[in-house]
């Protein structure tokens, strides 16, 4: 299937696009049972997606969790922290919804699988080949075609934890050098993916990701069940040719996804 691709003229157009998508996946998960685990990107995401999220009405933030998609191994008070971000831009009374990623600065590894052990514990989460299953993920792009903390020629991520889901560098090409990250497995085991990409220095990379130009990591994002949906912007669509049956201005409403996914 073709991933779904939305272009903004600006960046209010952008959040209104992301918002109109989340409320409409929110209301749908929220009919089911549990907890709904939502991963987020760090960089430029985090003011585009808590405005999108912050301005949907009535939603029970009892039943909704945000987890880092990745992590700046770095205290929070740090301002590389991708979790301060968010937590700075999230309402007091909302902060609990944020699942920290426990940072031991001097312990990359152990920063791992705490993460790890957190994703576990708070994400309660529906296994598919041992893998759980985020409700949605937000990532990213970085202008070398890096997403999360997978950057080029590093998609074989080390092996940190049995089960696997995360893993961790100390080699990031993109300061700081110390991180931690979903991997590649477990971004695909998603039920609802999507790019948030921004500006015209990452127009040539969207091209490269919709060729699965296999230099870039963000190509290999592949979610097993096809589930891709692009926010971009004039900037970063205008190397592409847009079919128009990817392109929609705002997000219409989806019918339920088929059962294996939910
Ligand atoms: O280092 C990171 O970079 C990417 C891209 O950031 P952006 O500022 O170019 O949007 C981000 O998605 C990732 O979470 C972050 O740790």
């Amino acid at each position: 299937m073709k991933p779904k691709i939305y272009v903004a003229n600006n960046n209010a157009e952008l959040i209104e696009n992301v918002r109109t998508y989340l409320a409409e996946r929110l209301n749908y998960l929220l009919e089911q049972n549990g907890t709904i685990g939502i991963g987020v990107s760090g960089g430029s995401m985090p003011k585009i997606f808590t405005e999108a999220i912050l301005s949907i009405p009535n939603l029970n933030w009892k039943r909704i969790r945000i987890f880092m998609v990745d992590e700046r191994n770095v205290d929070v008070s740090n301002p590389d922290s991708n979790q301060a971000e968010y937590t700075r831009l999230f309402p007091e009374e909302l902060k609990d919804v944020i699942v920290p990623v426990p940072i031991f600065e001097k312990d990359l590894r152990r920063t791992a699988q705490a993460y790890e052990l957190n994703l576990r514990k708070y994400l309660l989460p529906e296994l598919y080949n041992n893998v759980p299953r985020f409700d949605l993920l937000f990532l990213g792009v970085g202008p070398d075609g890096h997403t999360a903390s997978i950057f080029p020629g590093k998609e074989r991520l080390e092996k940190i934890t049995d089960m696997n889901w995360v893993s961790a560098l100390d080699d990031s090409p993109k300061p700081p050098p110390s991180r931690v990250t979903l991997t590649l497995n477990t971004i695909n085991h998603a039920k609802n993916v999507s790019f948030i990409i921004q500006g015209e220095g990452k127009a040539e990379v969207v091209r490269g990701i919709l060729h699965k130009d296999q230099k870039y990591p963000s190509s290999y994002v592949r979610p097993i069940n096809d589930k891709l949906v692009f926010f971009l912007d004039k900037g970063s669509a205008s190397t592409i040719s847009l079919d128009l049956d990817d392109v929609g201005s705002t997000p219409e409403p989806e019918s339920p996804p088929p059962s294996f996914e939910e």
